[in-house]
């Protein structure tokens, strides 16, 4: 990891907008976010509230229809290219016939790298797997690979969409055992989750999105604190209202 004095994520005005058959979605709709180095940063919200899209937009994996991005300073193209920036996505990125070391090996292979597999698979919990078809690991299974594989390129800044989704108890503690330690070495890490009590237990900040705007932002016990609550649920319930009942507007751009 290398040491910055920027943001880790510095979103202003952020506006992403997808052309659809009803007219067009309003993802993001104005979202601004600061998160800084070392922080670890639970990403919450409805679904459809805009947190994948954002996250997409943090990777330079779609453009924003206005509004900026920037990941410790650069262009996200140019942060992952430095390999300061990596993630763990829901879905995609495995390729079924591969074995998990040899998935491993291709993600180092891609950042140039020849160091061995084994202590990425171990950190994740899946070193004894390491010989088999990615296609057969089950769906927690294909989650820690995934999570292996963002630790290749030891990166400044780890996104992480639902990175426990398909986790059974024990792969879900040593996840956040592994965050944990990676988070006191220095590393920024944001998750998204629809689990309350991950973000309770494990981050040091919420950042709540509804419609594609941040309602609220701030230390764990100042967010529960918003709702007079101890409960983080009521607080979420609270200030957030169903995505699927919020009206589309009728011009924008697509991806
Ligand atoms: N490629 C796309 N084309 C059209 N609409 C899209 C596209 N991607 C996302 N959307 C819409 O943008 C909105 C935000 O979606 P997004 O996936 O970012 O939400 P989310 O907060 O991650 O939801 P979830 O918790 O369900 O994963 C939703 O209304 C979704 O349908």
């Amino acid at each position: 990891m290398t040491s910055t004095t920027a943001p880790a994520i510095e979103a202003t005005g952020l506006v992403k907008e997808f052309r659809g058959t009803d007219g067009v979605v309003r993802a993001v709709g104005g979202l601004d976010l600061v998160v800084r180095p070392g922080e670890v940063v639970a990403f919450l919200g409805p679904n459809g509230a805009g947190k994948t899209t954002t996250l997409d937009l943090v990777l330079g994996l779609t453009v924003p229809t206005s509004g900026t991005v920037r990941v410790f300073g650069k262009k996200p193209a140019r942060a992952i290219a430095d390999g300061q920036v990596a993630a763990a996505l829901q879905t995609g990125g495995l390729l079924r016939d591969l074995t998990v070391r040899e998935t491993v090996e291709l993600t180092a292979a891609l950042f140039g790298r020849t160091t061995s597999p084994v202590p990425f698979l171990e950190r994740a919990g899946i070193a004894h797997l390491a010989d088999q078809k990615v296609g057969t690991c089950s769906g927690g299974q294909q989650q820690r690979l995934r999570f292996a594989m963002a630790l290749v390129s030891d990166p400044d800044l780890l996104l992480l969409d639902e990175p426990t989704t398909g986790m059974d108890v024990r792969g879900r503690r040593e996840f956040w055992t592994a965050i944990r330690h990676d988070a006191e070495a220095g590393r920024t890490v944001v998750f998204a989750t629809h689990y309350l009590e991950e973000a309770d237990a494990h981050a040091d900040r919420i950042v709540l999105v509804s419609h594609g705007r941040v309602v609220a932002d701030g230390p764990v016990a100042e967010v529960k604190a918003l709702a007079a609550s101890r409960n983080l649920e009521d607080v979420f319930l609270a200030l957030t209202t169903d995505p699927a009942t919020a009206s589309t507007t009728t011009e924008g751009a697509g991806r």
